[in-house]
């Protein structure tokens, strides 16, 4: 094997941090100069002010580093011409099954009866305990016109990549692949929409998104069940259906809203997650159950599908959501083995 060859084979273990592929995989590598011990590679990137620079530049080092005959290496930017940009993203959205959108996914849609029950933030933590156990994971914010998902995970303003053809490459937040109307627009531009257009919107979001092979979609779905949730689950027959709920809303009424959707789109129910279930205050170790009890419970019942977890109210995950940070890598806090447990029995479920 020449040297060449062993910068090539080595910088197959190089993936772009965005796309998750190789660098050599996608075209990115330009020419590589070899004088003596030293090496010069130029690697292309779909844009030059890509913020991702200096993490390809330490991984190309790195590896090219582990080769005997190589001492010093030297990485050049370059970017893209329009026309390899354009086979990016042919080569990126081939891939993709338009006809049955996450073919290979388990696509999870997380609705709730009523708002403000912490939809958002449950789909969020739960995303981002999934992708610490190893597992691929995608998240939509299907609440277009109420789009919290940015500001829990922090990813408020931030623009995802768009390529020359209208590929998306979704943002990475915390290991999770999300997209959002937040990202998208600017604030209060879609509140003109109304149910045709935004089911337009997701149909864009499942295929003209590059996701790459996930072993999870998630989906928050907007509350109730309107235009949007119906609309998705029509879309995606195979959506399993995750339902949100708090102590307060009676379980009678989520079942009916809910059952419904699920029976008019043959979709299935898998399961309930309680948040805000008791509080624990400063001084005593006791459970406050300031909403009322058990009404998670009740509706499992009534549904006759597994409560999979009861989340504690808490100042700080209110605290964290506001700065960004999903409660699940915030130390302070036992939000991790919860929805650990949860993400645990989800699987069970499948
Ligand atoms: N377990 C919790 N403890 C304390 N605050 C919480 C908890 N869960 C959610 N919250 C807070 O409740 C508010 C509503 O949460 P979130 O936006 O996730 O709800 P939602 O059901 O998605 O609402 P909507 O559907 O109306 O967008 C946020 O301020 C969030 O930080």
């Amino acid at each position: 094997m020449t040297l060449k060859d062993k910068i090539y084979k080595a910088l197959e273990n190089v993936d772009d941090p965005e796309i998750k592929k190789n660098l050599v995989e996608l075209d990115m590598i330009g020419d590589v100069t070899i004088d003596g011990k030293n090496v010069i590679v130029n690697v292309t990137l779909t844009t030059k002010g890509c913020p991702l620079k200096n993490t390809i530049s330490g991984d190309v080092e790195k590896e090219l580093l582990k080769i005997d005959e190589i001492e010093k290496v030297e990485v050049v930017f370059g970017e893209m011409t329009d026309e390899q940009k354009q086979n990016l993203a042919k080569k990126l959205r081939g891939e993709q099954d338009t006809k049955e959108p996450f073919k290979n996914t388990r696509v999870i849609a997380i609705g709730s009866g009523k708002g403000g029950v912490g939809k958002s933030t449950v789909t969020s933590n739960l995303a981002v305990e999934l992708s610490e156990m190893g597992y691929s994971v995608g998240l939509i914010d299907a609440d277009i016109l109420g789009h919290s998902i940015p500001q829990i995970l922090g990813i408020k303003g931030q623009k995802p990549m768009a390529m020359s053809d209208g590929t998306i490459i979704p943002i990475n937040a915390n290991g999770v692949k999300v997209i959002s109307m937040g990202n998208l627009i600017e604030k209060d531009e879609a509140l003109i929409w109304r149910g045709p257009v935004l089911g337009g919107i997701l149909t864009q979001f499942f295929n003209d998104v590059y996701w790459g092979e996930l072993d999870y979609m998630l989906i928050d779905l907007p509350p109730g069940t309107g235009d949007v949730p119906l609309s998705l689950m029509q879309q995606l027959p195979k959506a399993e259906i995750l339902i949100v709920t708090t102590p307060q809303i009676t379980a009678a009424d989520v079942a009916k809203r809910l059952g419904f959707m699920a029976s008019k789109t043959n979709s299935k129910v898998i399961g309930i997650i309680e948040n805000m279930s008791y509080f624990i205050c400063d001084n005593c170790d006791e459970k406050h159950y300031i909403f009322g009890k058990r009404e998670g419970e009740k509706l499992s019942k009534e549904l006759n599908v597994p409560l999979l977890g009861e989340i504690p109210l808490s100042t700080l995950v209110r605290e964290d959501s506001d700065k960004g940070v999903p409660s699940v890598l915030d130390e302070r806090l036992n939000m991790k083995d919860k929805y650990n447990l949860i993400a645990t029995k989800l699987l069970e479920t499948e």
